[in-house]
């Protein structure tokens, strides 16, 4: 079967666009190559109780109703009461931190490959930005032991168990969000037979965000969509921004115990652009480092992708029919013009 990194091969990538500053002796002052913004300019995010993201618990029996609400309006949500054990959430958060905390060395060890999607690097978005972003990343496509055997050829087990698990929790919580979305919007039971088999194309994302001299000039993760139906995030820590229209770029604030919840363009495409796809980005800290945990839930490569015309959603078809991998295949090479490219 296809995956998710047979999309990535045709478009291969420059080392330099793979491998991350080394932030173990990270210069002193911003480097010109990862300054985004001048002392001067305002970049006009903001914190407004009055708009801040939905937080909904799952266990409220208003629930669905909540959620459709949230995605409509928002395209995100914080989720309580969500079900996924505190202890895999803590053992897999201890993973990440000890696999970032690495001397850079041991980390490039399980350096992407110019063509591969899986491994240690950069953001896979980043050669669409002029400036690099002040970010490491690990990719999990499938099992990680391939590549985490190259970082700890003894001592791997732990890792790749606890990330299978968090994955396994993950699934199931994606598919009860996936089923109760395609509920309202009436998807036929022939177009979501794959949301209980076990051929999903899912993928771990694990980001660190180390402490940055000058954080409002240098950016954490650039303003992009996910390619995802929906994506769960975990981190602890401020510094992910959704963008309102008409607002700017709001922060969340993480409640505590809860993950969030953000909608991709494949729901997007789907709902005939009744859930919104939100665009994000992360900002940084002077003293503080950051850690994340993103969760991208996607159908099998070959399904086809077409808009739902019945229940609230608009009557005609916006959006093209079109297969996740081609889908893939767009964004890997036209990144933030993707969905226009298959609007009708
Ligand atoms: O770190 C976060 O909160 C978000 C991460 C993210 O947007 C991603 O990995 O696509
Ligand atoms: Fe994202």
């Amino acid at each position: 079967m296809d995956t998710l990194s047979e999309a990535y091969k045709g478009i291969p990538l420059n080392l330099g666009d793979i491998i991350p500053l080394d932030f173990s002796s990270p210069p002193p002052t911003l480097p010109d190559s990862h300054a985004w913004f001048q002392p001067s300019d305002d970049d006009c995010s903001f914190d407004d109780p009055a708009s801040s993201m939905p937080i909904i618990d799952f266990l409220d029996p208003k629930a669905t109703e909540l959620i459709g609400l949230a995605c409509e309006k928002w395209g995100a949500f914080q989720l309580k009461n969500h079900g996924i054990p505190l202890d895999v959430i803590q053992g897999t958060e201890e993973e990440v931190k000890r696999l970032f905390s690495l001397p850079t060395e041991q980390k490039l060890k399980a350096l992407r490959s110019p063509g591969g999607a899986s491994g240690y690097g950069r953001a896979r978005i980043s050669p669409f930005f002029p400036k690099s972003m002040w970010h490491e990343g690990f990719t999990i496509i499938g099992s990680s032991a391939r590549d985490v055997k190259k970082i700890w050829p003894d001592d791997y087990a732990r890792f790749c168990d606890r990330m299978e698990n968090y994955e396994k929790e993950m699934k199931v919580l994606a598919e009860r969000l996936t089923e109760m979305l395609f509920d309202m919007l009436k998807i036929p039971e022939e177009k979501r037979k794959w949301v209980v088999t076990s051929d999903i194309s899912e993928v771990l994302q694990l980001n660190f965000f180390p402490s940055c001299p000058e954080p409002d000039r240098a950016m954490g993760l650039a303003p992009h969509t996910d390619t995802s139906i929906l994506t769960i995030v975990q981190s602890p820590s401020t510094g992910l921004q959704l963008f309102k229209e008409g607002k700017g770029w709001i922060n969340v604030h993480p409640h505590p115990n809860s993950l969030i919840v953000h909608l991709g363009d494949l729901l997007h495409i789907i709902s005939n652009g009744r859930f919104c796809s939100p665009l994000h980005r992360v900002t940084l800290n002077e003293t503080r480092k950051r850690y994340s945990i993103a969760y991208f839930y996607t159908p099998p490569v070959d399904y086809v992708l077409s808009p739902s015309l019945s229940g609230d959603n608009s009557p005609v078809a916006l959006f093209r029919d079109v297969t996740v991998k081609e889908y893939h295949e767009i964004r890997a090479q036209k990144f933030g013009n993707s969905l226009s490219l298959v609007r009708i």
